[in-house]
Formats: structure tokens, C-alpha cells, sequence
């Protein structure tokens, strides 16, 4: 199926037939049972500005002077530029139709301003400087400017991704915008994909379908919802493609189309197209323009647009240090900067040279003059209809007062249902992730044996129990600081899609973190299993079931510690500083353990810390597994003499009574509630801090 849609695309015979044919967005299905209309649209692929603007026939390119070099070679002097090839996008209409349409919203912010605080003792700082702006309804919208203006703050603001130090108001359809209302006709799509790259296409959008429609919507009314976005966006050939092996351009549209299942009113984007080549640029703007003819309207923010993708958008927001120095329409900017004694130089890209104006490289004086004659935004002249804006009273007479949802939760699904979707979403994940599950297993698989070999009978042997009490310890190192790393290094990019999901209101923290744990359970307990079954044989600790099971309660109960604790510092700390906190945290653990320094041996001001180390109770737990429960006289084989043949003599010696079992697996279980809880809690406030 995918050789003849390729064929149809592309052209087909020599294999190369890219050339000439097909560079526009992969959309029409010919095999499909269903037929779709596609139409033609002729797209330039030029360069320039002027070039932009004659995009049917474009000028010659002129040759670039040659230049011989000092070996001979003959090299043109410019760069080569590319050959100016006429694209055709094939648009798929009907896919487009199969989407409702939605009752555009006008948008309109007055006096915005947005300050951040800059930490402890050192102030504060205004990023936008009471701008206004009106961004009408079905329209695809730039906001741009230099770097550093405040393109993503005012993104931010006007979403709702942001609320903390945010001024002034923000109006939909004429009434003062009510977030949660707002959260639920919108969504947000960030400047980096944060995709599960462990799925294939169809699955992360049938996980999106689940978690957005719930259980109302049919089987087949989300799977034709799915084929008619993912024909539309060119992604019906990728649909088991896994994500991380999508181009740029792919992630980008995946990441819209995963949005459009529950068919947004108002799609925030935050550089949608930083990292893509020119052809995916135009692509995905394209496709964007496509969206707004359904009533939408696209906001997103774009650094320095060539004059082909300026062209696409309608309407245009330049901002400068925080303050609006262009708003109206695309067609509009050349006549604006004429009226303003700043003409756009003779083959200038007219969005180039705002960003330059902008920049302050002309001089901050015109930067002002800017400012002034846009009115900070509130100037509505350079619209390409300025008559037929509506202000905010002739808006709340056309619209009803919105109704508002009875619900007090954001997210459109039940708990249960939230829960179950994660859960299948991470046991697919789970199931194909190296380093999480198969890595682990293999390291598990490989340090038993390697345990196994270098502490080879000690179990049983009298005059090696001191050899068993470090093959004790070593178990539980490995067993905390194995899981714990792992978490540390992988937990903080799963934060990222979840703070991109949980604003977009996938799901609940709480349905995150209950499915998460549920997760993790199977996976912990089948590599630990497999580790204790080979270091307990191999190194031949006493062969009775209940020795092993509370020597593989208290290893897994370990290992559970080493999660949550790892969850605790991700959650907290980036990878950077919490790869060098987790272990530097857990050598106190060792010092409190008992095992360098006997717990009877601790000077008295720090025995609290024995109290509240885990590998203490995890080391105790172990002993009295092996040598707790009266066990018998030890053999002694291997040496002439054993000093601890009596196990009570050992526990003597070390200070352990081995009949702590319980109040160990108890500490242990209260640790990890303790961590669990501190996790959710700085997950939840890290989210709430963002904000
Ligand atoms: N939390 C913050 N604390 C301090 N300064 C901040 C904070 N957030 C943003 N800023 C500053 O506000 C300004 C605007 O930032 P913003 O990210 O909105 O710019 P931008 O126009 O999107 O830039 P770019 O195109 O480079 O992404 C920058 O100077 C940035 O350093």
C-alpha cells in the first residue's frame, strides 16, 4: 500500500523520482476504500521577497561570479542556490470537511504585562510592557520579533500557560476570558516535541483519542477521526512508524494532530518551525493556514519568517523589549512602515527588516516611533478590514454568555478511564524501552551472576560470614542504586510531556502518578525476582522458603525505596544536578547502615541517623533473614577454624538482634509512602511554579 500512495506522490520508475515531483504535504489516499478530492495549489518555492511575490513564474536565477581558486578549482564565489521549483501541495479536502467546523473567537488583550520574579533579594522584572492587540477569529496569526522580545511570554499569557504576575485582561468574544472555559477550547503545542517516541504514530494518537473522548465516542468514530487527521497532516503512511524515527517536520505535525482530536477552537504554538528545512517550514504552515478555514484561529510565535512563509500567515504581531511595534495584516507592514518615514528598502524582505527596526539596529529613536504610531498594540489601521473589526461590546451582543461546564475537572475523561489509558500507554512503552526494562533485566541477570560467582558458597560456610555480610550490603547498593539512578536520569524527561499533556488536560497529576507507580510494580519485581533467585542459589544461603521470601520481600521493598527516593530527587532537580545529588545523599545512608561502624559503636548525637537511614533497615531485614529465625550452626569446611560458626555470635558482634524483621519491612514501607508523597508534592509544585 505504501509503495503505490509513494508512486502517486512522488512518481515512480527511476527512483529518485523526488525530483521535480511531490514536494508538497503526502495527502490523498488512493488505496483507501474511501476516495478523497484532493485540489492543486501552486506554491513557489522561492526565496525572497520580490521572488515571493511573483510566485507563478519565477525571475532566472542570475549565475554567481565564478572564482578560481589557488588549486585550480573553479567554485562559485556564493553559496549555490537552490533551483526554484514550482511545488504542489495536494490538499485533501475531504479530510479537512470531516472536521467540524468551530465558532470562531475573537481574542483581544488590553494593557498585558507580565512580570517575573528574578529569585530572593533580587527583584523583579517586567517583560511586557502593557501591550494591547485584537487577534480575530479563523485566522493564522505571527507573533514575532528578535530574540529575547517576548514572543513566548505573551504566547504564555494569552493561553493561559501562564498566570503568576500577569496584568490586565484578556477578552474572548468581547467577555473577560474564564480559564478553565478557555483551557478547554484550547491547547498549547510547544516549541520542542515532546512525543512519546517509544510509540508508533497510531498509537500515541489512539492514546490522545482515549484520553480526549473518553468511552462516549465509539471505536470507529475515533478511528475515522484519526484517518481523516492524519490524512490531512500527511502522516497516513507514518502511522506505524515509531515516533523517534519521524523527521522534524513529521514530529511537528504529529504533535498538531495529536491536539486536534477534540477539535481546539485556539491553537497556541511555540516556534512551530525552528529546526525544519524550508520545504517543512512551508509545509506545515500550510497546513496551519488550512486549519483556520474551519473556524480557528492560530496564534504562533516565529523568529525572522522568509518572505514566502510571512506571506502565508494573515496577521502579524511584532514585538520589541515587551512593547507591540507592528500590528495588522501581513499585506499591510510595507504601507505601515512607508507611513511611519521608514520604507522597506527596494528587494528587502519587509519581515526581515521589521525585526531589524525592531532590533534597535536603526536606532532605538525608531524603535519608539514604532511604538507610538501602533499605540502599544491598540491601533486596529493596518488590519486588512479595519471597519469590519468589532469592538467588545458589538461582540458580547452577537455571543451568548458561554456556558459553563458543570465539572470541576479540567480533563474530559473519567480518573478510572485517564488511569487505564496510561496504564496501556506505559506497559507498550515499558515493553520496548531498552535501557528501563531490558537493560535492566540484563544488568539484574548479569550483577547476580557476577555476585554469584565471586561470593560462591558463603551462605553456608562458617568462616565466610564476613564475606556473606558484604555480599548482604552489596545486594542492597545495587538494588537502591541501580533503580535509583535510572529514575534520577530518565523522570525528569518524562516530566516535560507530562507538563505539555497535563496543561493540554490529558489527564489528572493524580492519574499520572497512580498509573506511573502501577507501571514500575512489574517490571521492579520481575528483574529483582530474577536476582535474587540466582545470588541466593548461587551463593548458597539457606535453602528454606521462608528465609528466601523475606530476603526477596525486603530486596524488593529496597528497590521500591531506590524508585521513589530517584522520583523525589527528579522530580526535584534537573539530570545534571540530581545525578550528582542521589548518590552523594545516599552515602550518609551507608554511614548510618551499621555496616562500617556498628550501629552499638555510633557516637550518640548521630544514632538519629540510623533511624532514618533505609539501608539500615534493608541490612537488618537481610539478616535477619539469613541468620535471624534461631538458625543452626554453620559448616565449616573451608577453613580449620570458624570464628562465627554460631550465627548468634555474629549478630553479637554486629549488634543486630535478627528478630527485627517486621519493624524493618514497616520502616521500609513507611520510607517509601514518605518519598512517594515528597515526590508528588514537589512534581505538583514544580508544575504549579512553571505557571
Ligand atoms: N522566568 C524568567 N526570569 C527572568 N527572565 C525571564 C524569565 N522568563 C523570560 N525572561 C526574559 O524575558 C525575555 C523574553 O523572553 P521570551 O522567552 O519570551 O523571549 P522570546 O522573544 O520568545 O525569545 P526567543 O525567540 O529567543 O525564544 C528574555 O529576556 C528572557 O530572558
Amino acid at each position: 500500500m505504501a509503495t503505490s500512495r509513494e508512486q502517486f506522490l512522488f512518481g515512480s520508475g527511476n527512483g529518485n523520482g523526488v525530483a521535480g515531483l511531490g514536494l508538497g504535504i503526502e495527502i490523498g489516499e488512493v488505496t483507501s476504500s474511501r476516495v478523497y478530492n484532493t485540489t492543486t495549489v501552486p506554491v513557489s518555492n522561492s526565496g525572497g521577497w520580490r521572488n515571493a511575490q511573483s510566485s507563478v513564474t519565477p525571475p532566472p536565477i542570475p549565475t554567481p561570479p565564478q572564482v578560481s581558486y589557488t588549486n585550480g578549482n573553479t567554485a562559485s564565489k556564493q553559496p549555490p542556490l537552490e533551483p526554484v521549483v514550482e511545488e504542489e501541495v495536494h490538499y485533501d479536502t475531504d479530510a479537512l470537511n470531516n472536521l467540524p467546523a468551530r465558532e470562531p473567537v475573537d481574542m483581544e488583550f488590553k494593557e498585558l504585562s507580565l512580570t517575573v520574579k528574578l529569585g530572593f533579594n533580587r527583584g523583579s522584572k517586567e517583560i511586557l510592557h502593557n501591550v494591547c492587540g485584537k487577534f480575530p477569529g479563523s485566522q493564522l496569526i505571527a507573533i514575532m520579533g528578535p530574540s529575547g522580545a517576548g514572543k513566548s511570554t505573551l504566547l504564555d499569557a494569552l493561553s493561559g500557560f501562564k498566570t503568576t504576575g500577569v496584568d490586565g485582561s484578556i477578552l474572548l468574544n468581547g467577555r473577560r476570558r474564564d480559564l478553565p472555559s478557555f483551557r478547554r477550547m484550547s491547547c498549547y503545542i510547544t516549541q520542542d516535541d515532546r512525543l512519546q517516541p517509544l510509540l508508533t504514530v497510531n498509537e500515541n494518537m489512539h492514546i490522545a483519542a482515549d484520553l480526549k473522548l473518553g468511552q462516549t465516542v465509539s471505536y470507529e468514530e475515533k478511528e475515522s477521526r484519526i484517518e481523516d487527521i492524519l490524512l490531512l497532516l500527511g502522516l497516513y503512511n507514518h502511522d506505524q512508524t515509531l515516533t523517534m524515527r519521524l523527521s522534524g517536520g513529521q514530529k511537528k505535525r504529529l504533535s498538531i494532530a495529536m491536539e486536534l482530536i477534540n477539535n481546539p477552537t485556539v491553537m497556541f504554538l511555540d516556534e512551530p518551525t525552528t529546526g525544519l528545512d524550508s520545504s517543512s517550514c512551508t509545509k506545515v504552515l500550510e497546513l496551519l493556514k488550512k486549519l483556520t478555514s474551519q473556524g480557528r484561529t492560530i496564534i504562533c510565535t516565529i523568529h525572522q519568517p522568509t518572505a514566502k512563509l510571512f506571506q502565508i500567515f494573515d496577521q502579524v504581531y511584532v514585538l520589541s523589549a515587551g512593547n507591540c511595534v507592528y500590528q495588522g495584516s501581513t499585506q499591510k507592514l510595507v504601507p505601515f512602515l512607508q507611513s511611519v518615514d521608514l520604507p522597506c528598502p527596494m528587494y528587502h524582505n519587509p519581515a526581515d527588516y521589521i525585526i531589524e527596526l525592531a532590533c534597535g539596529e536603526y536606532g532605538y529613536d525608531k524603535v519608539d516611533t514604532l511604538k507610538v504610531a501602533t499605540e502599544n498594540g491598540s491601533c486596529l489601521t493596518w488590519f486588512d478590514n479595519p471597519s469590519a473589526v468589532l469592538r467588545a461590546e458589538v461582540l458580547m451582543r452577537k455571543y451568548p454568555i458561554p456556558k459553563k461546564s458543570k465539572s470541576r475537572s479540567l480533563e474530559d475523561t473519567s480518573y478510572s478511564n485517564q488511569c487505564s489509558v496510561l496504564l496501556r500507554r506505559g506497559f507498550i512503552k515499558a515493553k520496548r524501552d531498552t535501557t528501563m526494562t531490558h537493560l535492566r533485566i540484563g544488568v539484574n541477570i548479569a550483577v547476580a551472576a557476577l555476585f554469584g560467582a565471586m561470593y560462591d558458597h558463603t551462605g553456608r560456610e562458617g568462616s565466610r560470614v564476613l564475606d556473606n555480610y558484604n555480599l548482604l550490603f552489596a545486594i542492597l547498593m545495587h538494588h537502591s542504586m541501580t533503580t535509583m539512578m535510572l529514575t534520577v536520569l530518565t523522570f525528569p524527561m518524562d516530566i516535560s510531556i507530562l507538563i505539555k499533556e497535563h496543561f493540554n488536560r490529558w489527564y489528572s497529576l493524580k492519574a499520572y502518578y497512580t498509573a506511573m507507580t502501577l507501571v514500575d510494580l512489574p517490571i521492579s519485581t520481575i528483574s529483582c525476582f530474577l536476582f535474587t533467585v540466582i545470588v541466593y542459589l548461587w551463593s548458597y544461603q539457606p535453602m528454606e522458603w521462608i528465609r528466601f521470601f523475606m530476603f526477596f520481600a525486603i530486596s524488593l521493598l529496597t528497590v521500591f525505596v531506590g524508585h521513589s527516593f530517584g522520583l523525589m530527587i527528579g522530580a526535584w532537580f534537573d539530570v545534571v544536578n540530581g545525578t550528582f545529588l542521589a548518590p552523594v545523599l545516599t552515602i550518609p545512608m551507608m554511614m548510618f547502615a551499621g555496616f562500617g561502624v556498628t550501629l552499638r559503636d555510633l557516637p550518640s548525637y548521630l544514632r538519629w541517623g540510623s533511624h532514618i537511614s533505609y539501608l539500615r533497615y534493608g541490612l537488618e531485614g537481610f539478616i535477619s533473614a539469613i541468620y535471624g529465625l534461631d538458625r543452626g550452626t554453620l559448616a565449616c569446611e573451608e577453613a580449620p577454624y570458624c570464628h562465627y560458626r554460631y550465627p548468634k555470635k555474629f549478630l553479637e558482634e554486629i549488634t543486630m538482634r535478627g528478630d527485627q524483621f517486621w519493624n524493618d519491612v514497616i520502616a521500609l514501607v513507611v520510607m517509601i509512602l514518605i518519598f512517594r508523597f515528597m515526590s508528588y508534592v514537589v512534581l505538583k509544585a514544580k508544575i504549579k511554579s512553571i505557571r
